[in-house]
């Protein structure tokens, strides 16, 4: 076990059983991850109140301090938890969680990434449940090179959570939603077939013949992080969901242009989407 997880393990440990034993509330565990710490405080502010758990939650302490790569914050059964951006910072965070769990001995956890996402085709303030994730080259599958060796991992998420997301969507109004395929790319900007990067080695028409077959391959947005994510819920029996709201159609254009207000909104979505999910799931939907 690396360091930050050892320190972090007797505390979280702590804080897990003392959600776990509430008499009020199933032995449920929901962990939620997405890129920036802000936007998982927040979060964990607002499932704070919908779960109508003491006080208005603003404060809120980061129990992962000690270390500046990730916040962690719990609201009731609800862990929200920071990944930094990419493949390898979301990856490293996971294997110290997956430890924490572990040791923790939680039983039906529940893990869930709420991001942001270029979407495909769609309009922008949509949000996609991810079936299964893909790589670059419409790949159902993730490349983790261990040693000197390419292991291929698969990146199906749960489908029942998918459509239980799905349905729960559906009683939200209007609350565009869809389930599809999402990409993920090791970068943003030529990664993702981005013309206004610093560097860019390919035309407008290749850009759009690329996002075409994109689309064509049923791949519905592009985000960064859930290739490793399914893949190591998945290899570790862990129920996991993507859902991330899109930002602007990459058919349309590369830039994100929508006000700070409307994006302010948009990311909002997935927030409340497992807001309802998990009152729902802990049975305190009126
Ligand atoms: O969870 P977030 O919204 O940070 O995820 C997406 C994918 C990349 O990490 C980042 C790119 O802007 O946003
Ligand atoms: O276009 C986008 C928007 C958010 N996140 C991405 O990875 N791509």
């Amino acid at each position: 076990m690396s360091i930050a997880a050892a320190s972090l393990c007797g505390r979280w440990r702590a804080v897990t059983q003392t959600a776990l034993q509430r008499p009020t509330m199933r032995s449920t565990l929901f962990v939620c991850v997405g890129g920036s710490p802000n936007r998982m405080r927040d979060f964990a502010i607002f499932i704070h109140q919908e779960l109508g758990l003491d006080g208005d939650g603003s404060d809120i302490a980061d129990i992962c301090a000690g270390t500046d790569r990730y916040s962690m914050y719990k609201a009731g059964p609800v862990l929200s938890i920071s990944h930094g951006m990419g493949i390898p910072s979301i990856s490293i965070m996971l294997h110290e969680l997956i430890k924490l769990l572990h040791h923790a001995k939680c039983r039906d956890v529940t893990i869930i990434r709420i991001g942001t996402s270029g979407g495909i085709g769609i309009e922008p303030g949509t949000v996609v449940i991810t079936d299964i994730a893909v790589d670059a080259f419409f790949r159902p599958q993730f490349e983790q090179v261990i040693l000197d060796k390419v292991v291929i991992r698969n990146t199906q998420l749960d489908q029942k959570l998918a459509e239980s997301l799905l349905r729960c969507s559906k009683e939200i109004d209007d609350f565009p939603t869809l389930i599809g395929h999402t990409m993920c790319t090791y970068d943003f900007y030529e990664g993702q077939g981005r013309l206004d990067g610093a560097l860019c080695s390919f035309s407008k028409e290749e850009k759009c013949e690329y996002l075409q077959k994109a689309y064509i391959a049923r791949v519905r947005n592009i985000e960064m992080e859930s290739s490793v994510f399914a893949a190591m819920c998945h290899l570790c029996g862990l129920k996991a969901a993507v859902v991330c709201v899109t930002l602007l159609d990459r058919l349309q254009g590369d830039q994100i242009t929508h006000s700070h207000g409307v994006l302010t909104e948009f990311q909002k979505r997935p927030q409340k989407l497992i807001s309802s999910f998990i009152r729902k799931q802990l049975q305190m939907c009126t």
